[in-house]
């Protein structure tokens, strides 16, 4: 039987996708139980490598795998729109611009902006004719304005509670954001029908593109 290798974004993607996939009929135990494992068979069929998000695309360019599973906020930032067969729509969020109260965004002087995702910031405010000067930032990127480091940041929302508890408004919303099913072309002419075979198999119950 072909093996259909899947890059999948450990974490919250991993814990949202594996619902999914149970319900469109794989028998995810062995990847519920995977402990420190990062490479998981299930069925005969699949095999799940558990990557980091931002290195998923690089699993794919490089032929190590198949399919794809990543949050578009990555596949964005990242260039890499291309080939998506299927919106799994979970993973949902937007992506926005936001400051304490004190931040006014007419203001003219250069200001400094806090990301996680340098090139989507950048674009943005070529898109409102903006010079901005960008500070990568890992993680916990709503500290940025907090401490000064930053004037205001772009970072990921869901339910706005980590904006809410630590004092921060949205300036300007840049757009929503999902989990997508992503396919390495060489393998959509050589693993066709295993990957369809998967694909269709998920639009039944996550919907694909609205
Ligand atoms: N608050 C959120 N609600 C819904 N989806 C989110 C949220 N934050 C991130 N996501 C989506 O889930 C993906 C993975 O997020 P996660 O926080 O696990 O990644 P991460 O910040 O790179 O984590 P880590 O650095 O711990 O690996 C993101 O790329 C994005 O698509
Ligand atoms: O609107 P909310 O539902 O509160 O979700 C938003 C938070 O979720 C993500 O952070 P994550 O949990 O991935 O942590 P991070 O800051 O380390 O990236 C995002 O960067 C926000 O901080």
């Amino acid at each position: 039987m072909t093996l259909l290798k899947i890059a999948l974004t450990k974490g919250r993607t991993e814990k949202q996708v594996i619902p999914l996939l149970e319900k469109s009929g794989v028998d995810c135990s062995g990847l519920l139980n995977k402990k420190r494992r990062l490479i998981v068979s299930v069925a005969d069929k699949y095999q799940f490598v558990l990557a980091k998000g931002s290195d998923v695309m690089t699993y794919l360019t490089n032929g190590a795998c198949d399919i794809g599973i990543v949050g578009s906020d990555i596949l964005e930032e990242q260039g890499r729109t291309e080939n998506q067969l299927l919106d799994l729509n979970v993973g949902k969020c937007r992506f926005i611009l936001a400051s304490t109260s004190s931040f006014d965004p007419k203001e003219e002087r250069r200001k400094v902006i806090g990301t996680k995702y340098p090139n989507i910031t950048q674009r943005y405010f070529e898109s409102i004719g903006e010079d901005v000067e960008i500070v990568k930032i890992e993680g916990s990127v709503e500290l940025a304005p907090l401490v000064g480091l930053a004037d205001a940041i772009v970072d990921l929302t869901e339910t706005g509670t980590t904006l809410k508890e630590n004092n921060l408004e949205i300036y300007a919303e840049l757009g929503p954001i999902s989990t997508r099913l992503v396919a390495n072309p060489i393998s959509l002419k050589q693993k066709k029908h295993e990957i369809f075979e998967l694909v269709d198999a998920l639009e039944n119950v996550c919907g694909g593109f609205e």
